[in-house]
């Protein structure tokens, strides 16, 4: 048989570059296209290298998904993915869906991916969030102190993994809990057996009060590579831990504090009436409105 010719080089690192995306999921017919919008127009803002990849449940209305085409985004249909039922109570009764998440793992077609919430503003260049190393799930740690979290020991003793040393983990209590990173952004690589192990475990695994929050960061335990807080500040961190935020190099705003979505507010009336939140809500209306960002097809 003939000798196969190696590829160049550098059309290979092409190629794979190829296969790298940003992604993110939408569900419903409600207000998330928003938030899809503003962040395929964000990316664009900060001259992203890659495209927008959006997984859609079957309940996203056509109209959604052509708005969505017309900003250059890559629809990818999905399927739902449900838990075992049980009567566990979500932080959020919307949470159950958010399980579908799951089936970015089966987009094989791509070798490196950096999924992104619908609620999340990228306000500088991250490309190099794809060049972190393979065979891990990079994200960011989040914070224990929200009332969403009032049913963990965590939040009743007052531990959070942003402050460690504030209030120590009592020793009585064995060991504090492993790094918990928020789902709303991580950096994975997209595999056939993986997927399929996510979903044969999540046969066998009680749901959860954060849903496949909880679950991602059980599956990946040993795997898990914490970034910095830049990559995905959580908005409830900005009065939980002012210590650990330097609000001018955060590169990415995920507006996940209950009831913040940008799109909810006209960025007069704030969340929680703070003139930083207000400011952040304004950068993402800036974005959102701004003609000049719209693909040009
Ligand atoms: O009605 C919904 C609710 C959630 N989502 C998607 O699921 C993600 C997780 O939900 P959310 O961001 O509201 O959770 P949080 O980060 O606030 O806990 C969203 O960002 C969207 O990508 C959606 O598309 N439609
Ligand atoms: O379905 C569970 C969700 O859990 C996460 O939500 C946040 C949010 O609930 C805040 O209100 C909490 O304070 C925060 O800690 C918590 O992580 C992810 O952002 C989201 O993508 C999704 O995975
Ligand atoms: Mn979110």
């Amino acid at each position: 048989m003939a000798p196969s010719i190696p590829m160049d080089p550098v059309i290979l690192k092409q190629n794979a570059h190829q296969q790298r995306a940003y992604m993110t999921f939408l569900a419903g017919n409600g207000e998330y296209v928003k938030g899809v919008v503003g962040l395929a127009k964000g990316l664009r803002k900060v001259k992203s290298a890659y495209p927008l990849v959006v997984a859609v449940m079957p309940d996203v209305p056509e109209e959604h998904k052509e708005i969505l085409r017309s900003q250059a985004c890559i629809m990818r249909e999905i399927e739902p993915v449900y838990p075992p039922d049980d009567q566990v109570s979500y932080a959020r009764d919307y949470y159950i869906i958010n399980y579908s998440k799951l089936r970015i793992w089966n987009f094989i077609e791509y070798n490196k991916v950096v999924f992104l919430d619908a609620d999340i503003q990228v306000y500088d260049n991250i490309d190099e969030l794809f060049d972190l190393p393979d065979g891990y799930l990079h994200g960011v740690i989040g914070c224990f102190c929200e009332k969403t979290w009032s049913h963990t020991p965590q939040y009743k003793i007052g531990y959070c993994q942003q402050c460690p040393e504030k209030v120590k983990w009592p020793v009585e209590m064995e060991s504090p809990p492993p790094l918990y990173y928020n789902a709303g952004m991580f950096v994975f690589e997209p595999n056939l057996s993986t997927y399929e192990s996510l979903l044969q475990t999540l046969k066998v695994t009680p749901p959860s009060e954060f849903a496949e929050q909880d679950f991602l960061n059980v599956f990946f335990e040993k795997v898990f590579k914490p970034i910095p807080l830049v990559y995905n500040l959580i908005m409830s961190v900005l009065w939980r831990h002012p210590e650990n935020v330097e609000l001018e190099n955060v590169k990415v705003i995920h507006y996940c504090a209950p009831g913040s979505k940008p799109w909810k507010f006209t960025g007069e009336e704030a969340y929680m009436d703070r003139e930083d939140v207000k400011m952040l809500v304004k950068r993402w209306w800036d974005i959102y409105n701004d003609e000049s960002l719209d693909f040009k097809s």
